[in-house]
């Protein structure tokens, strides 16, 4: 656990980066930290690796204090991450990623071997450990920049929009492969981004700052997206919020109905009544939808509208499923299993009816409004380091 206790922080000049900052980033969770541009996202991150030292208040990891560590060996403990990856140009990829082993004293097979192993953790082709990074890929770059903060194991990673500076593709491979990941390795990570959608697809919790450092809110998605605790929040979530807290939504209880599903060979006659039917084949794989008042004889036969994109049940979430409700030329959306077989369809107002409830994690008071203090001294400690 990372623990803020009222944390100040004012550089030189009078600027008020952080502003009695109180929160927890809990163990082997992801907290995101979001807000406005120079709201104090990363000056928070860097007090806890003491690349900041706080005017005011103090950083705790496991309830002891990071001052009583020296940087150098915290950071070790400590995998950082910061958008550009920030590779060293001159060392090779496999280098690169052996950085605190070769800092630990590992020996040099140990060392690369772990780099290797990462390598293809983080899916990148262990070939490519040869090359440096100008040979790479922003989005590999940024992989090598994962392995590189992972590769001394430590509990605690720190990232710096690490994903910002490549295209929105790339971008939500590297988020999605980032969460399986984390589902491995269980990691306590503070991640600061500016894209709130990042933020609500990766956080467990979320802490929004407002300029002047202050923190608003910090809570589950869930929560940040159902009750934001002021206008600030709200705005800064932007529209869409009501659809988006479907993405908590879950599909598994959701009752489908069959009513509109025919095999291939069934007579369209069957089906006289209805406007729209899903014709599938004798695996309840989905072929397409046909609309029986114009369909003479057997429904495979007649020409069928694609179905679209589907929705796993109990897989996918309730927005998924809206969507796929929405681009379905029948206005339904179509649930299979997980072996592609169609479970059933669902109405938009089917699909509206579900509960949206929480994954749990209550709501924290926001920060208390800071004390009026004289401005602090303290001078930023070395930014150099990628431990
Ligand atoms: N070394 C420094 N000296 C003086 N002021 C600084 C220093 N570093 C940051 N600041 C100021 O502190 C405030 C918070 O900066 P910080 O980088 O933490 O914000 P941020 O929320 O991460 O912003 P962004 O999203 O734009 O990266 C800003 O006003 C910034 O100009």
């Amino acid at each position: 656990m990372i623990t803020f206790e009222g944390v100040t922080k004012r550089y030189p000049g009078g600027t008020v980066a952080l502003d009695d900052v109180s929160l927890e980033c809990q163990t082997g969770r992801i907290t995101v930290f979001v807000g406005t541009s120079g709201g104090g996202k990363t000056t928070a991150l860097r007090t806890i690796n003491r690349m900041v030292e706080p005017t005011s208040g103090r950083v705790l990891i496991d309830g002891k204090d990071v001052r009583e560590r020296k940087p150098a060996e915290l950071r070790r403990g400590i995998g950082y991450v910061i958008q550009h990856a920030g590779l060293f140009p001159h060392r090779t990829i496999l280098d690169n990623i052996a950085t605190v082993p070769y800092l630990l004293s590992w020996n040099k097979k140990k060392a690369r071997d772990r780099a290797l192993e990462l390598m293809e953790r983080v899916g990148l082709d262990p070939a490519m450990g040869k090359r440096y990074p100008f040979q790479l890929s922003g989005g590999q770059q940024q992989r090598v920049g994962v392995a590189r903060a992972l590769a001394a194991d430590p509990p605690i990673m720190l990232m710096d929009e690490p994903f910002s500076a490549v295209d929105p593709v790339v971008r939500a491979e590297l988020q999605d492969e980032f969460l399986r990941l984390q589902e491995e390795l269980h990691k306590t990570i503070v991640f600061v981004t500016h894209d709130i959608d990042e933020a609500i697809k990766l956080g467990d919790r979320i802490a929004v700052f407002q300029t002047g450092g202050r923190l608003v809110q910090i809570d589950s998605p869930e929560n940040l997206l159902a009750h934001p605790a002021d206008d600030f929040v709200a705005g800064f979530i932007g529209q869409n919020r009501g659809i988006r807290t479907l993405s908590f939504a879950e599909t598994g209880g959701l009752r489908l109905s069959s009513d509109t599903v025919r095999t291939a060979t069934a007579d369209a006659a069957d089906a006289a009544g209805a406007e729209w039917v899903l014709v599938v084949d004798d695996d309840r794989r989905p072929l397409g939808w046909a609309r029986p008042p114009e369909v003479t004889g057997q429904l495979g036969k007649a020409r069928l509208s694609p179905v679209g994109p589907t929705f796993q049940v109990g897989g996918d979430s309730v927005r998924t499923a809206l969507d796929a409700a929405v681009l379905s030329p029948s206005g339904l959306a179509v649930g299979v299993d997980e072996t592609g077989a169609v479970v059933g369809t669902a109405s938009g107002t089917d699909l509206l009816a579900v509960p949206t409830h929480g994954r749990g994690g209550g709501q924290d008071a926001p920060a208390a409004p800071a004390a009026p203090e004289e401005p602090g001294d303290a001078e930023e400690a070395d930014a150099g380091g990628a431990g």
